[in-house]
């Protein structure tokens, strides 16, 4: 997580600048208007991570700047993140100097919130944890009503549970997401619900089935399935593809079928090059599903050259993009069959250059 320059009177001003700056990297695309949407300018992230700093008696939260991992900016306030995690650092803090077994040889801590109220802290340390450790963490998390998770090379130990629960109203209804620690979530969570109206809101009109690469835990899944027949939706995370599971049966969702491939399999798996034995769980052959549609959210580095080839066959490309540059390069191959129909910024990352982009794209000879 970069430090961020927290300047809320400017946040309009900084918005428009970075819209400008995606709008004209984008512009050869010939999106339509794109729909902007701004963030709380404070109290918008739901995972903090600190360094911890052992100085004297005292204890600090730290942050470094890239290339500087010698000079530790010390963290008293930290007003991008969510109230809960704001309440609760200076009274873990607290604990934690005070408390030697708890302690001792810490170096990291990480914070995981909701909006539901379920807080998640990892503790990670330089040395093996034991008994001790477990009784002290586990009656921390009770005092504050939260789970903590200890952490040490090759070392995990949970007095309770390893995850929390989100509950996102989005478009009228509560979806249940199980969110396990160190796994992908949105961090932005007002943001979040926001992309997935969106997304909601850019399929309605569409029909067959569905494929998805990169779903995480879910979260574009379980609302998005309502709008068709079938859903596959596949991801690379072993944790991840857990909480997925998990999801679908606490929402109540049985058109979607949960399989562990990368996005690379998924390619391989449609072009028949290669065949997989986890698709050998769904309850047709693949071949026989009317996909239609593909959406895509992979992370920063984009789609390699074989998934752009393999989406770029789908009648319907919805694709949420937290690095405009990646997506800038698959437009370059994408827009040669497609065309922008949908566009929207989601400013997930406030006083950062980091942008959230969403696009739905159609084939040329659909229009
Ligand atoms: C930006 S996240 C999006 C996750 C989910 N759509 C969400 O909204 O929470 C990207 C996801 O891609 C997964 N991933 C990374 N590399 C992958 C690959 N080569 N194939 C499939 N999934 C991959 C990560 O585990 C992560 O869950």
């Amino acid at each position: 997580m970069p430090l961020s320059n927290f300047a809320p009177e400017q946040y309009e001003q900084l918005l428009a600048d970075k819209v400008e700056v995606v709008q004209n990297l984008l512009a050869a695309y010939q999106p339509p208007e794109a729909s902007i949407f701004p963030s709380a300018p404070s109290a918008f992230r739901m995972r903090a991570e600190f360094r911890l700093w052992h100085q004297g008696d005292e204890l600090h939260y730290v942050m470094f700047r890239p290339g500087e991992p010698k000079t530790p900016i010390v963290i008293t306030q930290f007003p991008i993140a969510c109230e809960a995690i704001q309440s609760l650092m200076p009274v873990l803090l607290k604990h934690l100097q005070s408390e030697p077994l708890l302690r001792h040889k810490i170096f990291q801590v990480e914070f995981l919130s909701t909006l539901s109220g379920d807080t998640l802290i990892t503790l990670v340390y330089h040395r093996k944890l034991d008994e001790a450790w477990l009784e002290q963490a586990t009656e921390l998390a009770s005092q504050l009503g939260i789970h903590i998770v200890g952490r040490s090379r090759k070392q995990k130990l949970v007095p309770r549970q390893d995850y929390v629960t989100e509950i996102l109203p989005v478009a009228g209804r509560e979806f249940y997401y199980r969110q396990y620690e160190q796994a992908f979530t949105q961090p932005n969570a007002q943001l979040n619900i926001q992309m997935l109206e969106w997304a909601l809101d850019a399929t309605a009109a569409l029909s067959g089935d569905l494929l998805e690469l990169y779903c995480g835990n879910g979260n574009f899944t379980l609302p998005l399935a309502q709008h068709f027949d079938q859903v596959i939706a596949t991801e690379l995370s072993k944790t991840s593809i857990r909480a997925a599971r998990w999801n679908l049966e606490r929402n109540g969702i049985e058109n979607v079928q949960m399989i562990r491939l990368s996005a690379e399999e998924v390619s391989q798996a449609i072009a028949g090059t290669r065949e997989f034995r986890r698709l050998a769980d769904l309850p047709q052959a693949l071949g026989s599903y009317d996909l239609r549609t593909v959406f895509v959210d992979p992370p920063r580095a984009g789609l390699d050259p074989a998934t752009t080839a393999m989406v770029a066959q789908f009648e319907h490309i919805l694709y949420i993009s937290c690095n405009p540059q990646s997506l800038a390069d698959n437009l370059a191959t994408l827009c040669k069959t497609h065309e922008i129909e949908r566009f929207a910024l989601f400013d997930q990352f406030p006083y950062t250059h980091h942008m959230e982009c969403g696009v739905l794209l159609r084939q040329k000879q659909l229009s």
